[in-house]
């Protein structure tokens, strides 16, 4: 067993506009910063769990509600019950993604914790189990089970879900040029509350819509035909409800589109937007107007982001 082990989990983009519940991707800003919760186990005489970084004071001041601390005991229950032997660690969650912000905050830190867990212990659960437990924690916040954060950010690339037990999900082929610029506002979405506006039906009409959409949009990113890709990257099931709650919406993506952008979205519940451009500096232009026009306050920010190969990855002790 090691002594210390780290994990560090990307962001990622939930829904992809056309794919609610069901397409995810993960995000690496082209500028190298860590966009993504780390965690850090280590042996030790009982439980702990010390949280730092830039959005740690926005997380709940009990520990005992901190999701990191709810994968912990998910994970040792899990051992007990398959035999795995364990013991007691101190966990550090660097909470480096802000709370309720549509980049998959939560999933991050629910990677990064399974993954440090699972790589202390010398790799007791496979892949699908472990994305199992992963879905089910992040069930646990957001009100139900989607995988569409946790599968890209633990896995990496564009994945869509499968419904199967095994495989949870599938990697999609990616679009070589394109950039991603993506801003956040700064203000917060609770995504249980923004899934709770949305209607428990789908009207026929856009029930088809979305099926005809995703097929398309898979075709196409195997025929790498980008037009035909970006033509089908529209939501009809949360952001017509959804983009009430994100102030500035309507005029970002209005400005991104007249300058050249594929596709606007919405990431996850939001208030994080993207703009899917062809090269890179259209994202950079993109990514400075939503800077200053679509960040509504000092702890938004953008960037100009690729979607990279991998998802979690363990870092050095
Ligand atoms: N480690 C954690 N990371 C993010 N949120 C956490 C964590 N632990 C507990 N929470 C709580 O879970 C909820 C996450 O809100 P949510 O809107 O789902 O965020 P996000 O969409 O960014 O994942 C918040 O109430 C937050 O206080
Ligand atoms: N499919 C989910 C995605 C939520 O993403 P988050 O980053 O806002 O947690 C949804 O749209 O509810």
């Amino acid at each position: 067993m090691k002594n210390k082990t780290i994990a560090y989990a990307p962001a990622s983009i939930g829904n992809v506009s056309l794919g609610f519940d069901v397409l995810g991707a993960a995000l690496e800003p082209v500028d190298g910063t860590a966009l993504g919760d780390v965690v850090e186990v280590q042996q030790a005489d009982a439980f702990a769990l010390h949280v730092a970084g830039p959005f740690a004071h926005k997380l709940p001041a009990d520990e005992n509600t901190n999701i990191v601390t709810h994968c912990y005991e998910h994970f040792i229950e899990a051992c007990v019950k398959y035999g795995h032997a364990t013991h007691p660690l101190a966990m550090t969650l660097h909470k480096n993604l802000p709370i309720g912000s549509g980049l998959g905050s939560s999933a991050s830190s629910i990677v990064a914790a399974f993954h440090a867990l699972n790589a202390h212990f010398d790799s007791p659960f496979k892949q699908d189990e472990l994305l199992h437990m992963m879905g089910e924690l992040e069930g646990q916040i957001s009100g139900s089970i989607h995988y569409d954060n946790v599968a890209p950010c633990y896995l990496g690339g564009m994945t869509l879900m499968t419904g199967q037990s095994s495989p949870v999900t599938v990697a999609l082929p990616l679009m070589e040029n394109w950039y991603w610029a993506i801003c956040y506002s700064g203000i917060s979405v609770s995504t249980s509350a923004a899934r709770d506006i949305l209607p428990k039906t789908v009207d026929l009409p856009d029930a088809l819509t979305f099926g005809r959409q995703l097929g398309v949009f898979v075709h196409a990113l195997y025929a790498n035909n980008e037009q035909l890709a970006a033509s089908v990257m529209q939501d009809v099931i949360a952001e017509p409800y959804r983009k009430s709650l994100l102030p500035g919406f309507d005029e970002a993506r209005a400005y991104s589109m007249e300058h050249g952008a594929l596709a606007f979205g919405i990431s996850g519940s939001g208030p994080t937007v993207f703009a899917v451009c062809r090269d890179q500096a259209q994202a950079q232009h993109i990514a400075a107007w939503l800077d200053n026009n679509y960040k509504q306050n000092e702890d938004g920010f953008s960037h100009v982001c690729r979607i990279p190969q991998a998802g979690v990855q363990q870092q050095q002790g």
